[in-house]
């Protein structure tokens, strides 16, 4: 089974888990986070992974593809029939895309790059007040994630664009406006 796929990318703090709530609510597509399927990871008891993942959302860092892509398509394979996926917050580099396309290439269909983009004064700030007890929503981690967005992150939304995948959103408005302008890619 070919799972349709979009991925929904953007600065921390820029409203991805936000609209991808409403679009799951909304249109029948299955939010996947990859970042919450890494602290899920993290917590659970047992996992070989937990002080990696610990490690690397610290520090902004990314998290070697082979344990997010696996973590991705397991929870693939857990939704059954559904009308695709929003991937949020991957492929984030280089390694990752390159991971993803070796492992899914074939079993995917990818519809397009929802590149939701926004200053990241706004990002910080809205991360700083997100209120969710995040270890990493500190001005110390926040610091390291936009250096870790813009050196390896965005390079992957430009490459997306030079094959015409990217819709973008800006999100610095309010959820209703944001969402509003998705609606119309999915309709
Ligand atoms: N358009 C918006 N206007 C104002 N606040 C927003 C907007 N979108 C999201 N927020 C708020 O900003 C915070 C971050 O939003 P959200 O968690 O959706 O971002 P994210 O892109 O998933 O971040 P991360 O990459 O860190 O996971 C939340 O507290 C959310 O309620
Ligand atoms: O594909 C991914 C997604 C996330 N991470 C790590 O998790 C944190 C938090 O991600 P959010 O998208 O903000 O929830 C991120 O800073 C990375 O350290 C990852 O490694 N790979
Ligand atoms: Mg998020």
């Amino acid at each position: 089974m070919v799972h349709n796929v979009v991925f929904v990318l953007g600065p921390p703090g820029s409203g991805k888990g936000t609209i991808c709530a409403k679009i799951q609510e909304d249109f029948n597509y299955i939010h996947l986070s990859a970042g919450d399927l890494l602290r899920a990871e993290r917590q659970r008891e047992g996992s070989e992974f937990g002080a990696l993942i610990e490690g690397h959302i610290t520090n902004g860092t990314i998290v070697p593809v082979e344990i997010t892509c696996k973590l991705l398509e397991n929870a693939m394979k857990a939704a059954g029939d559904v009308r695709g996926f929003l991937v949020d917050g991957f492929p984030r580099n280089q390694n990752n895309l390159e991971g993803w396309n070796a492992e899914m290439t074939g079993k995917v269909d990818e519809k397009f790059v929802l590149y939701l983009s926004c200053p990241v004064d706004i990002c910080i700030s809205r991360c700083l007040n997100r209120g969710q007890g995040r270890t990493d929503d500190n001005e110390e981690s926040l610091k390291k994630r936009v250096v870790t967005y813009n050196s390896q992150t965005f390079p992957i939304i430009e490459h997306f664009e030079k094959s015409g995948q990217v819709r973008e959103v800006k999100s610095e408005r309010p959820v209703e406006e944001v969402y509003a302008d998705v609606v119309k890619l999915f309709s």
